[in-house]
């Protein structure tokens, strides 16, 4: 898809340095394997929403230099010919094992896994991250909005708002992968099938002589998608009045006012109001829109007053991931093995320290379906109820597995040699896979504040590979003295 053509230069420049240094050295073609991960969930959540992955394999299955590419880094006089010309030939054949998009994730998990040799797996990193942080962010952000207001429905508005064009491309994507039904931006309707939607704006009203005139008219020119914004004057002094004879008359006409848009003021109290006002009116199935610089709180605020919206339009917030702990994912991308040994990047804190080697991410699962716990186990080993099991972040601390849970694994192989292994499945998939995982959490998981947390472990034998990479990193530090 041409939306995801990205340059081979969407990188950072030491991506390429230590790509020419390890071409230069001879190590190009050893073979390593990085795990994709962030250490704290978003929003200071108790979960994340994985997205980003489509235009991740596109990205990876298209990444070539082009002639220009290759001239313009030949211009910045830092590589060598023999690395130009390696360049040239370049492409990404590597192996990569991701969950599938709209998978709640969680933290300290490895995501995606990218293997192949170390030319190839390093360079990616940067659009990797770039891709799969903000997606994720912005998946996680619609699935808290749409949690706190369902059944009510969420419109995404954010284009205006959004952080440039390519911005508000993959936010409108990402956020109809957490739960938004829809969006205004109609570039991300035609590249990604997305259903567009929307009212009008303060201005359509202001052009007429008066707000009755102005829903009129459009009343006239789209009988059969008409919402009016009510709040350009008094929402229920005039607004929602002047609705009501707009509606009254296109009835007559065989046509429905489909909806009323607020986007001003207590909208608990005016949705309470103008619902009760419509009602009263014959109008029960007009729908009642809520804007004004939403986000999870006020839609919680709302609902908590008993306030009667049915959609809610949702800009700013969720396209710049607003809140507490949002604005940015901090996803890293870790070497875990290198040369055929496994890898650690060792630190005095244990929480920073990376978990090594190929893996793989298991969910215990009730017979209910409910999920209890993530086990991060080696490549080669099953986890098994009764199992003793670890905090990553504090192993002192263990758990046994619970006798009665089955396993469903997180990650599949999605890309070997460099080829995407099947088409992505429509975003639909997605969001049905997000909707119905949401449900499968402990209870606590989705709340707002204070979540319960969500265990994720790692296996026994894991612990024991740490524990000795530990140990032998330290070891082999020169001036290193045993306490
Ligand atoms: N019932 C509610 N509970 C919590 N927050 C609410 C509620 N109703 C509205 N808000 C929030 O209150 C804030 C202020 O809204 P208000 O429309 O009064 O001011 P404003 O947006 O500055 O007005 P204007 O649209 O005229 O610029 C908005 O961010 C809105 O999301
Ligand atoms: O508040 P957000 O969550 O960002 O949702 C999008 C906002 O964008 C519009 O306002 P704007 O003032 O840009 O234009 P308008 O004249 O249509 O109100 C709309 O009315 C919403 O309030
Ligand atoms: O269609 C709307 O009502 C809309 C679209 C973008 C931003 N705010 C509102």
């Amino acid at each position: 898809m041409d939306a995801y053509r990205y340059s081979a230069l969407l990188t950072d420049l030491y991506e390429l340095t230590m790509l020419a240094g390890y071409f230069e050295k001879g190590m190009h073609r050893q073979t390593a394997v990085f795990d994709l991960f962030f250490r704290r969930n978003p929003y200071q959540g108790g979960y994340a929403v994985f997205a980003g992955l489509q235009p991740a394999l596109e990205y990876l299955s298209q990444l070539h230099f082009t002639a220009q590419d290759v001239a313009y880094l030949q211009n910045l006089g830092m590589f060598k010919p023999a690395f130009l010309d390696f360049l040239r030939e370049f492409r990404f054949r590597g192996k990569v094992i991701a969950p599938p998009e709209g998978t709640i994730v969680f933290a300290n998990e490895p995501l995606l896994t990218v293997e192949g040799e170390l030319a190839e797996a390093q360079l990616v990193e940067t659009a990797l991250l770039n891709i799969i942080n903000f997606q994720t962010l912005v998946a996680t952000k619609a699935a808290r909005i749409v949690s706190v207001a369902a059944p009510g429905v969420v419109v995404e508005f954010g284009l205006r708002r959004a952080h440039g064009p390519d911005g508000g491309l993959s936010e409108a994507r990402a956020a109809y992968i957490g739960g938004a039904r829809s969006t205004s931006n109609t570039w991300a309707g035609q590249v990604f099938g997305i259903p567009v939607k929307g009212t009008h704006a303060h201005s359509w009203v202001m052009a007429f002589p008066d707000e009755l005139g102005a829903f009129r008219a459009y009343a006239d020119c789209f009988p059969e998608q008409c919402i009016l914004l009510v709040d350009t004057y008094d929402t229920l002094a005039s607004g929602v009045p002047n609705a009501i004879i707009v509606a009254r008359e296109l009835r007559a006409r065989g046509h429905e006012v489909k909806g009323i848009r607020l986007d001003s003021g207590d909208l608990a109290y005016l949705s309470k109001q103008a619902r009760r006002m419509l009602d009263e009116a014959g109008f029960p199935d007009i729908k009642i829109v809520a804007s004004s610089d939403l986000d999870e709180t006020v839609i919680q605020s709302i609902r908590g007053e008993g306030g009667r919206v049915d959609i809610y339009g949702v800009g700013t917030q969720l396209a710049t991931c607003g809140g507490e702990g949002g604005g940015a994912l901090g996803g890293v991308y870790k070497l875990v093995r290198f040369d055929h040994q496994p890898k650690l990047k060792v630190t005095s804190d244990i929480a920073k320290a990376t978990l090594p080697d190929r893996k793989k991410l298991w969910r215990a699962v009730l017979p209910d379906g409910g999920y209890v716990l993530d086990i991060i186990c080696l490549e080669d080993e099953q986890p098994r109820p009764g199992a003793t099991v670890f905090d990553p972040l504090n192993p002192s601390r263990s758990k046994k597995i619970p006798t009665e849970v089955n396993f469903e694994e997180v990650r599949q192989v999605v890309m070997r040699a460099g080829r995407i292994l099947s088409p992505a499945p429509g975003l639909e998939v997605m969001a049905d896979r997000c909707a119905v995982q949401m449900l499968r959490l402990p209870k606590g998981t989705t709340r707002l504040t204070n979540p319960h947390v969500y265990k994720v472990a790692m296996s026994a034998a894991l612990h024991r590979l740490r524990s000795e990479l530990m140990r032998k990193a330290q070891e082999n530090q020169p001036g290193y003295r045993k306490g």
